[in-house]
């Protein structure tokens, strides 16, 4: 809409050259009027600032947090509350949909806060909800006038533009969530209680990086945003996968048992060693990626490519769901997660030209823009979709379930299935005795987060 160029890449070659080879002119973002000027000023939103000096400073702090080292150093509670999480789908299968939503929530509120999110309707995971879901509502296209294309509308007085109250509350609602968690993890450190959360750190090194409370209350806030939703989609969307593909299922069931027999779940230190549960990881991810158009990038610099005439100012889009239904993938509509162990690109094509800077998925992103959780993020849904395949078996209530992407999904800013009508029972008393007792053995890591 308005004189806007917009690009769309259907094909990982493209993306590979202009997002990752070209990075320093392709990684900026559109103009967002709303997010940023009305709801997060000051550049405090790393998802949606433009490429620049500020955006630097948020990226490197949120690298520094999210390192491999940092990342791993957090698996002892992923560990713990997926031990819950199976615990709670043994008591309450059909409450699964809120399960894996509550886990999503937890696990980043106690690697970025050092809290406990115990419950689904505890009051810290409904309220990051309910930011969250307030101010992905409000940017969702439609949602509001055009206000990028058409900046006069920016001009309407308030009283004429209801979105603009609603941009107000919704950043009074954030600002004072986000605060109070901050508030939170200096009151608790100043009592002694340290976990190593991100939250810890970024405040320690505050006057290495120079950041504001401001500044650092919305970075821990928008990791929570970006880790929590988005881990969740894939969870689900996992179940959804092996329900339709069943022999999937089993064959990744048979590879937990020789790994792990009927004696213990799988912890992380196994993860290395499942290659059959990892192609599911990747296949899921290509199957039904959270972002299926991918997130916009702005290009800040006239530029040439195969014959095209690109000005500054054009929007680039990775299409994640094209790339990933590229001929080169064999039936690509179907879960098939074999895919992934025949070539790590998961396509029929053996030996292709120049494959350095491909990406095994495109559904964390590209470029200097990439995703900056894909390790916290890839090891929570390890450790899940393994605990889960080894101790439950999953299948549809109804014959034929639906997982098609325009009836069973959302299409909110994260692409995410509805609930669906699931079975989820444990495969025998053993594996039921495993998971409770594991639950158990878990309480002295949550203490550590709790008040
Ligand atoms: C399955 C889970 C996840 C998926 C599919 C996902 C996907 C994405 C995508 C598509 C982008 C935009 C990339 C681009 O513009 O090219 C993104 C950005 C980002 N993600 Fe994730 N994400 C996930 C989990 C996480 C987690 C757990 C965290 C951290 C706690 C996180 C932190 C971020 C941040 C900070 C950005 C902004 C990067 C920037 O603009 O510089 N994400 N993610």
């Amino acid at each position: 809409m308005g004189p806007q160029n917009v690009v769309i890449l259907n094909s990982w070659k493209h993306v590979r050259e202009l997002f990752d080879r070209r990075g320093a002119i392709y990684s900026s973002r559109p103009e967002n009027h709303i997010g940023n000027d009305l709801i997060c000023p000051g550049q405090t939103h790393i998802l949606l600032v433009p490429y620049g000096a500020g955006w630097r400073v948020l990226r490197k702090t949120v690298q520094a947090l999210l390192n491999v080292k940092a990342v791993d150093s957090m698996v002892p509670i992923q560990n713990a509350e997926a031990t819950q999480t199976m615990y709670q789908l043994l008591r309450d299968p059909d409450g699964y949909y809120d399960h894996i939503r509550r886990y999503s929530t937890a696990v980043i509120l106690s690697s970025v806060f050092g809290q406990r999110g115990a419950e689904f309707n505890s009051p810290k995971v409904r309220a990051l909800y309910h930011a969250q879901d307030q101010f992905t509502s409000i940017l969702e296209p439609g949602a509001t006038p055009p206000v990028d294309a058409f900046p006069l509308l920016r001009y309407i007085p308030q009283f004429f533009a209801s979105w603009k109250a609603k941009a107000k509350a919704i950043r009074a609602e954030q600002h004072s969530l986000y605060f109070a968690l901050m508030e939170e993890t200096k009151t608790r450190v100043a009592k002694g209680i340290v976990t190593g959360s991100f939250m810890e750190r970024i405040l320690k090194d505050q006057p290495k990086n120079g950041l504001d409370d401001e500044h650092v209350a919305y970075l821990g806030g928008i990791l929570m945003e970006a880790g929590s939703d988005t881990t969740a989609s894939i969870l689900l969307s996992y179940m959804l996968g092996i329900i339709s593909n069943p022999a999937a299922f089993a064959e990744a069931q048979s590879e937990l048992d020789r790994l792990c027999g009927t004696g213990r779940s799988p912890v992380f230190d196994d993860l290395d060693n499942l290659p059959y549960l990892r192609a599911c990881m990747t296949e899921t991810l290509r199957w039904r990626p959270v972002a299926p158009g991918g997130i916009p990038h702005l290009l800040i610099q006239d530029d040439n490519y195969e014959g095209y005439h690109l000005p500054k100012g054009t929007i680039v889009f990775a299409n994640a769901w094209s790339i990933h239904r590229d001929q080169e993938y064999r039936s690509g509509d179907e879960f098939i997660p074999e895919r992934f162990l025949n070539n790590k690109f998961g396509s029929q094509v053996s030996k292709e030209e120049g494959n350095d800077y491909r990406r095994v998925t495109y559904s964390f992103g590209a470029g200097r823009r990439v995703c900056a959780g894909q390790r916290l993020a890839e090891n929570s849904l390890m450790l899940n979709m393994a605990k889960i395949t080894w101790g439950f078996d999953i299948s549809g209530k109804d014959r034929d379930i639906d997982t098609d992407v325009k009836t069973a999904y959302t299409d909110g800013f994260v692409f995410s299935p509805k609930r669906f009508a699931v079975n989820i029972t444990p495969r025998s008393e053993r594996h039921r005795e495993v998971f409770e007792a594991e639950f158990q053995a878990q309480r002295h890591v949550f203490a550590r987060y709790e008040d």
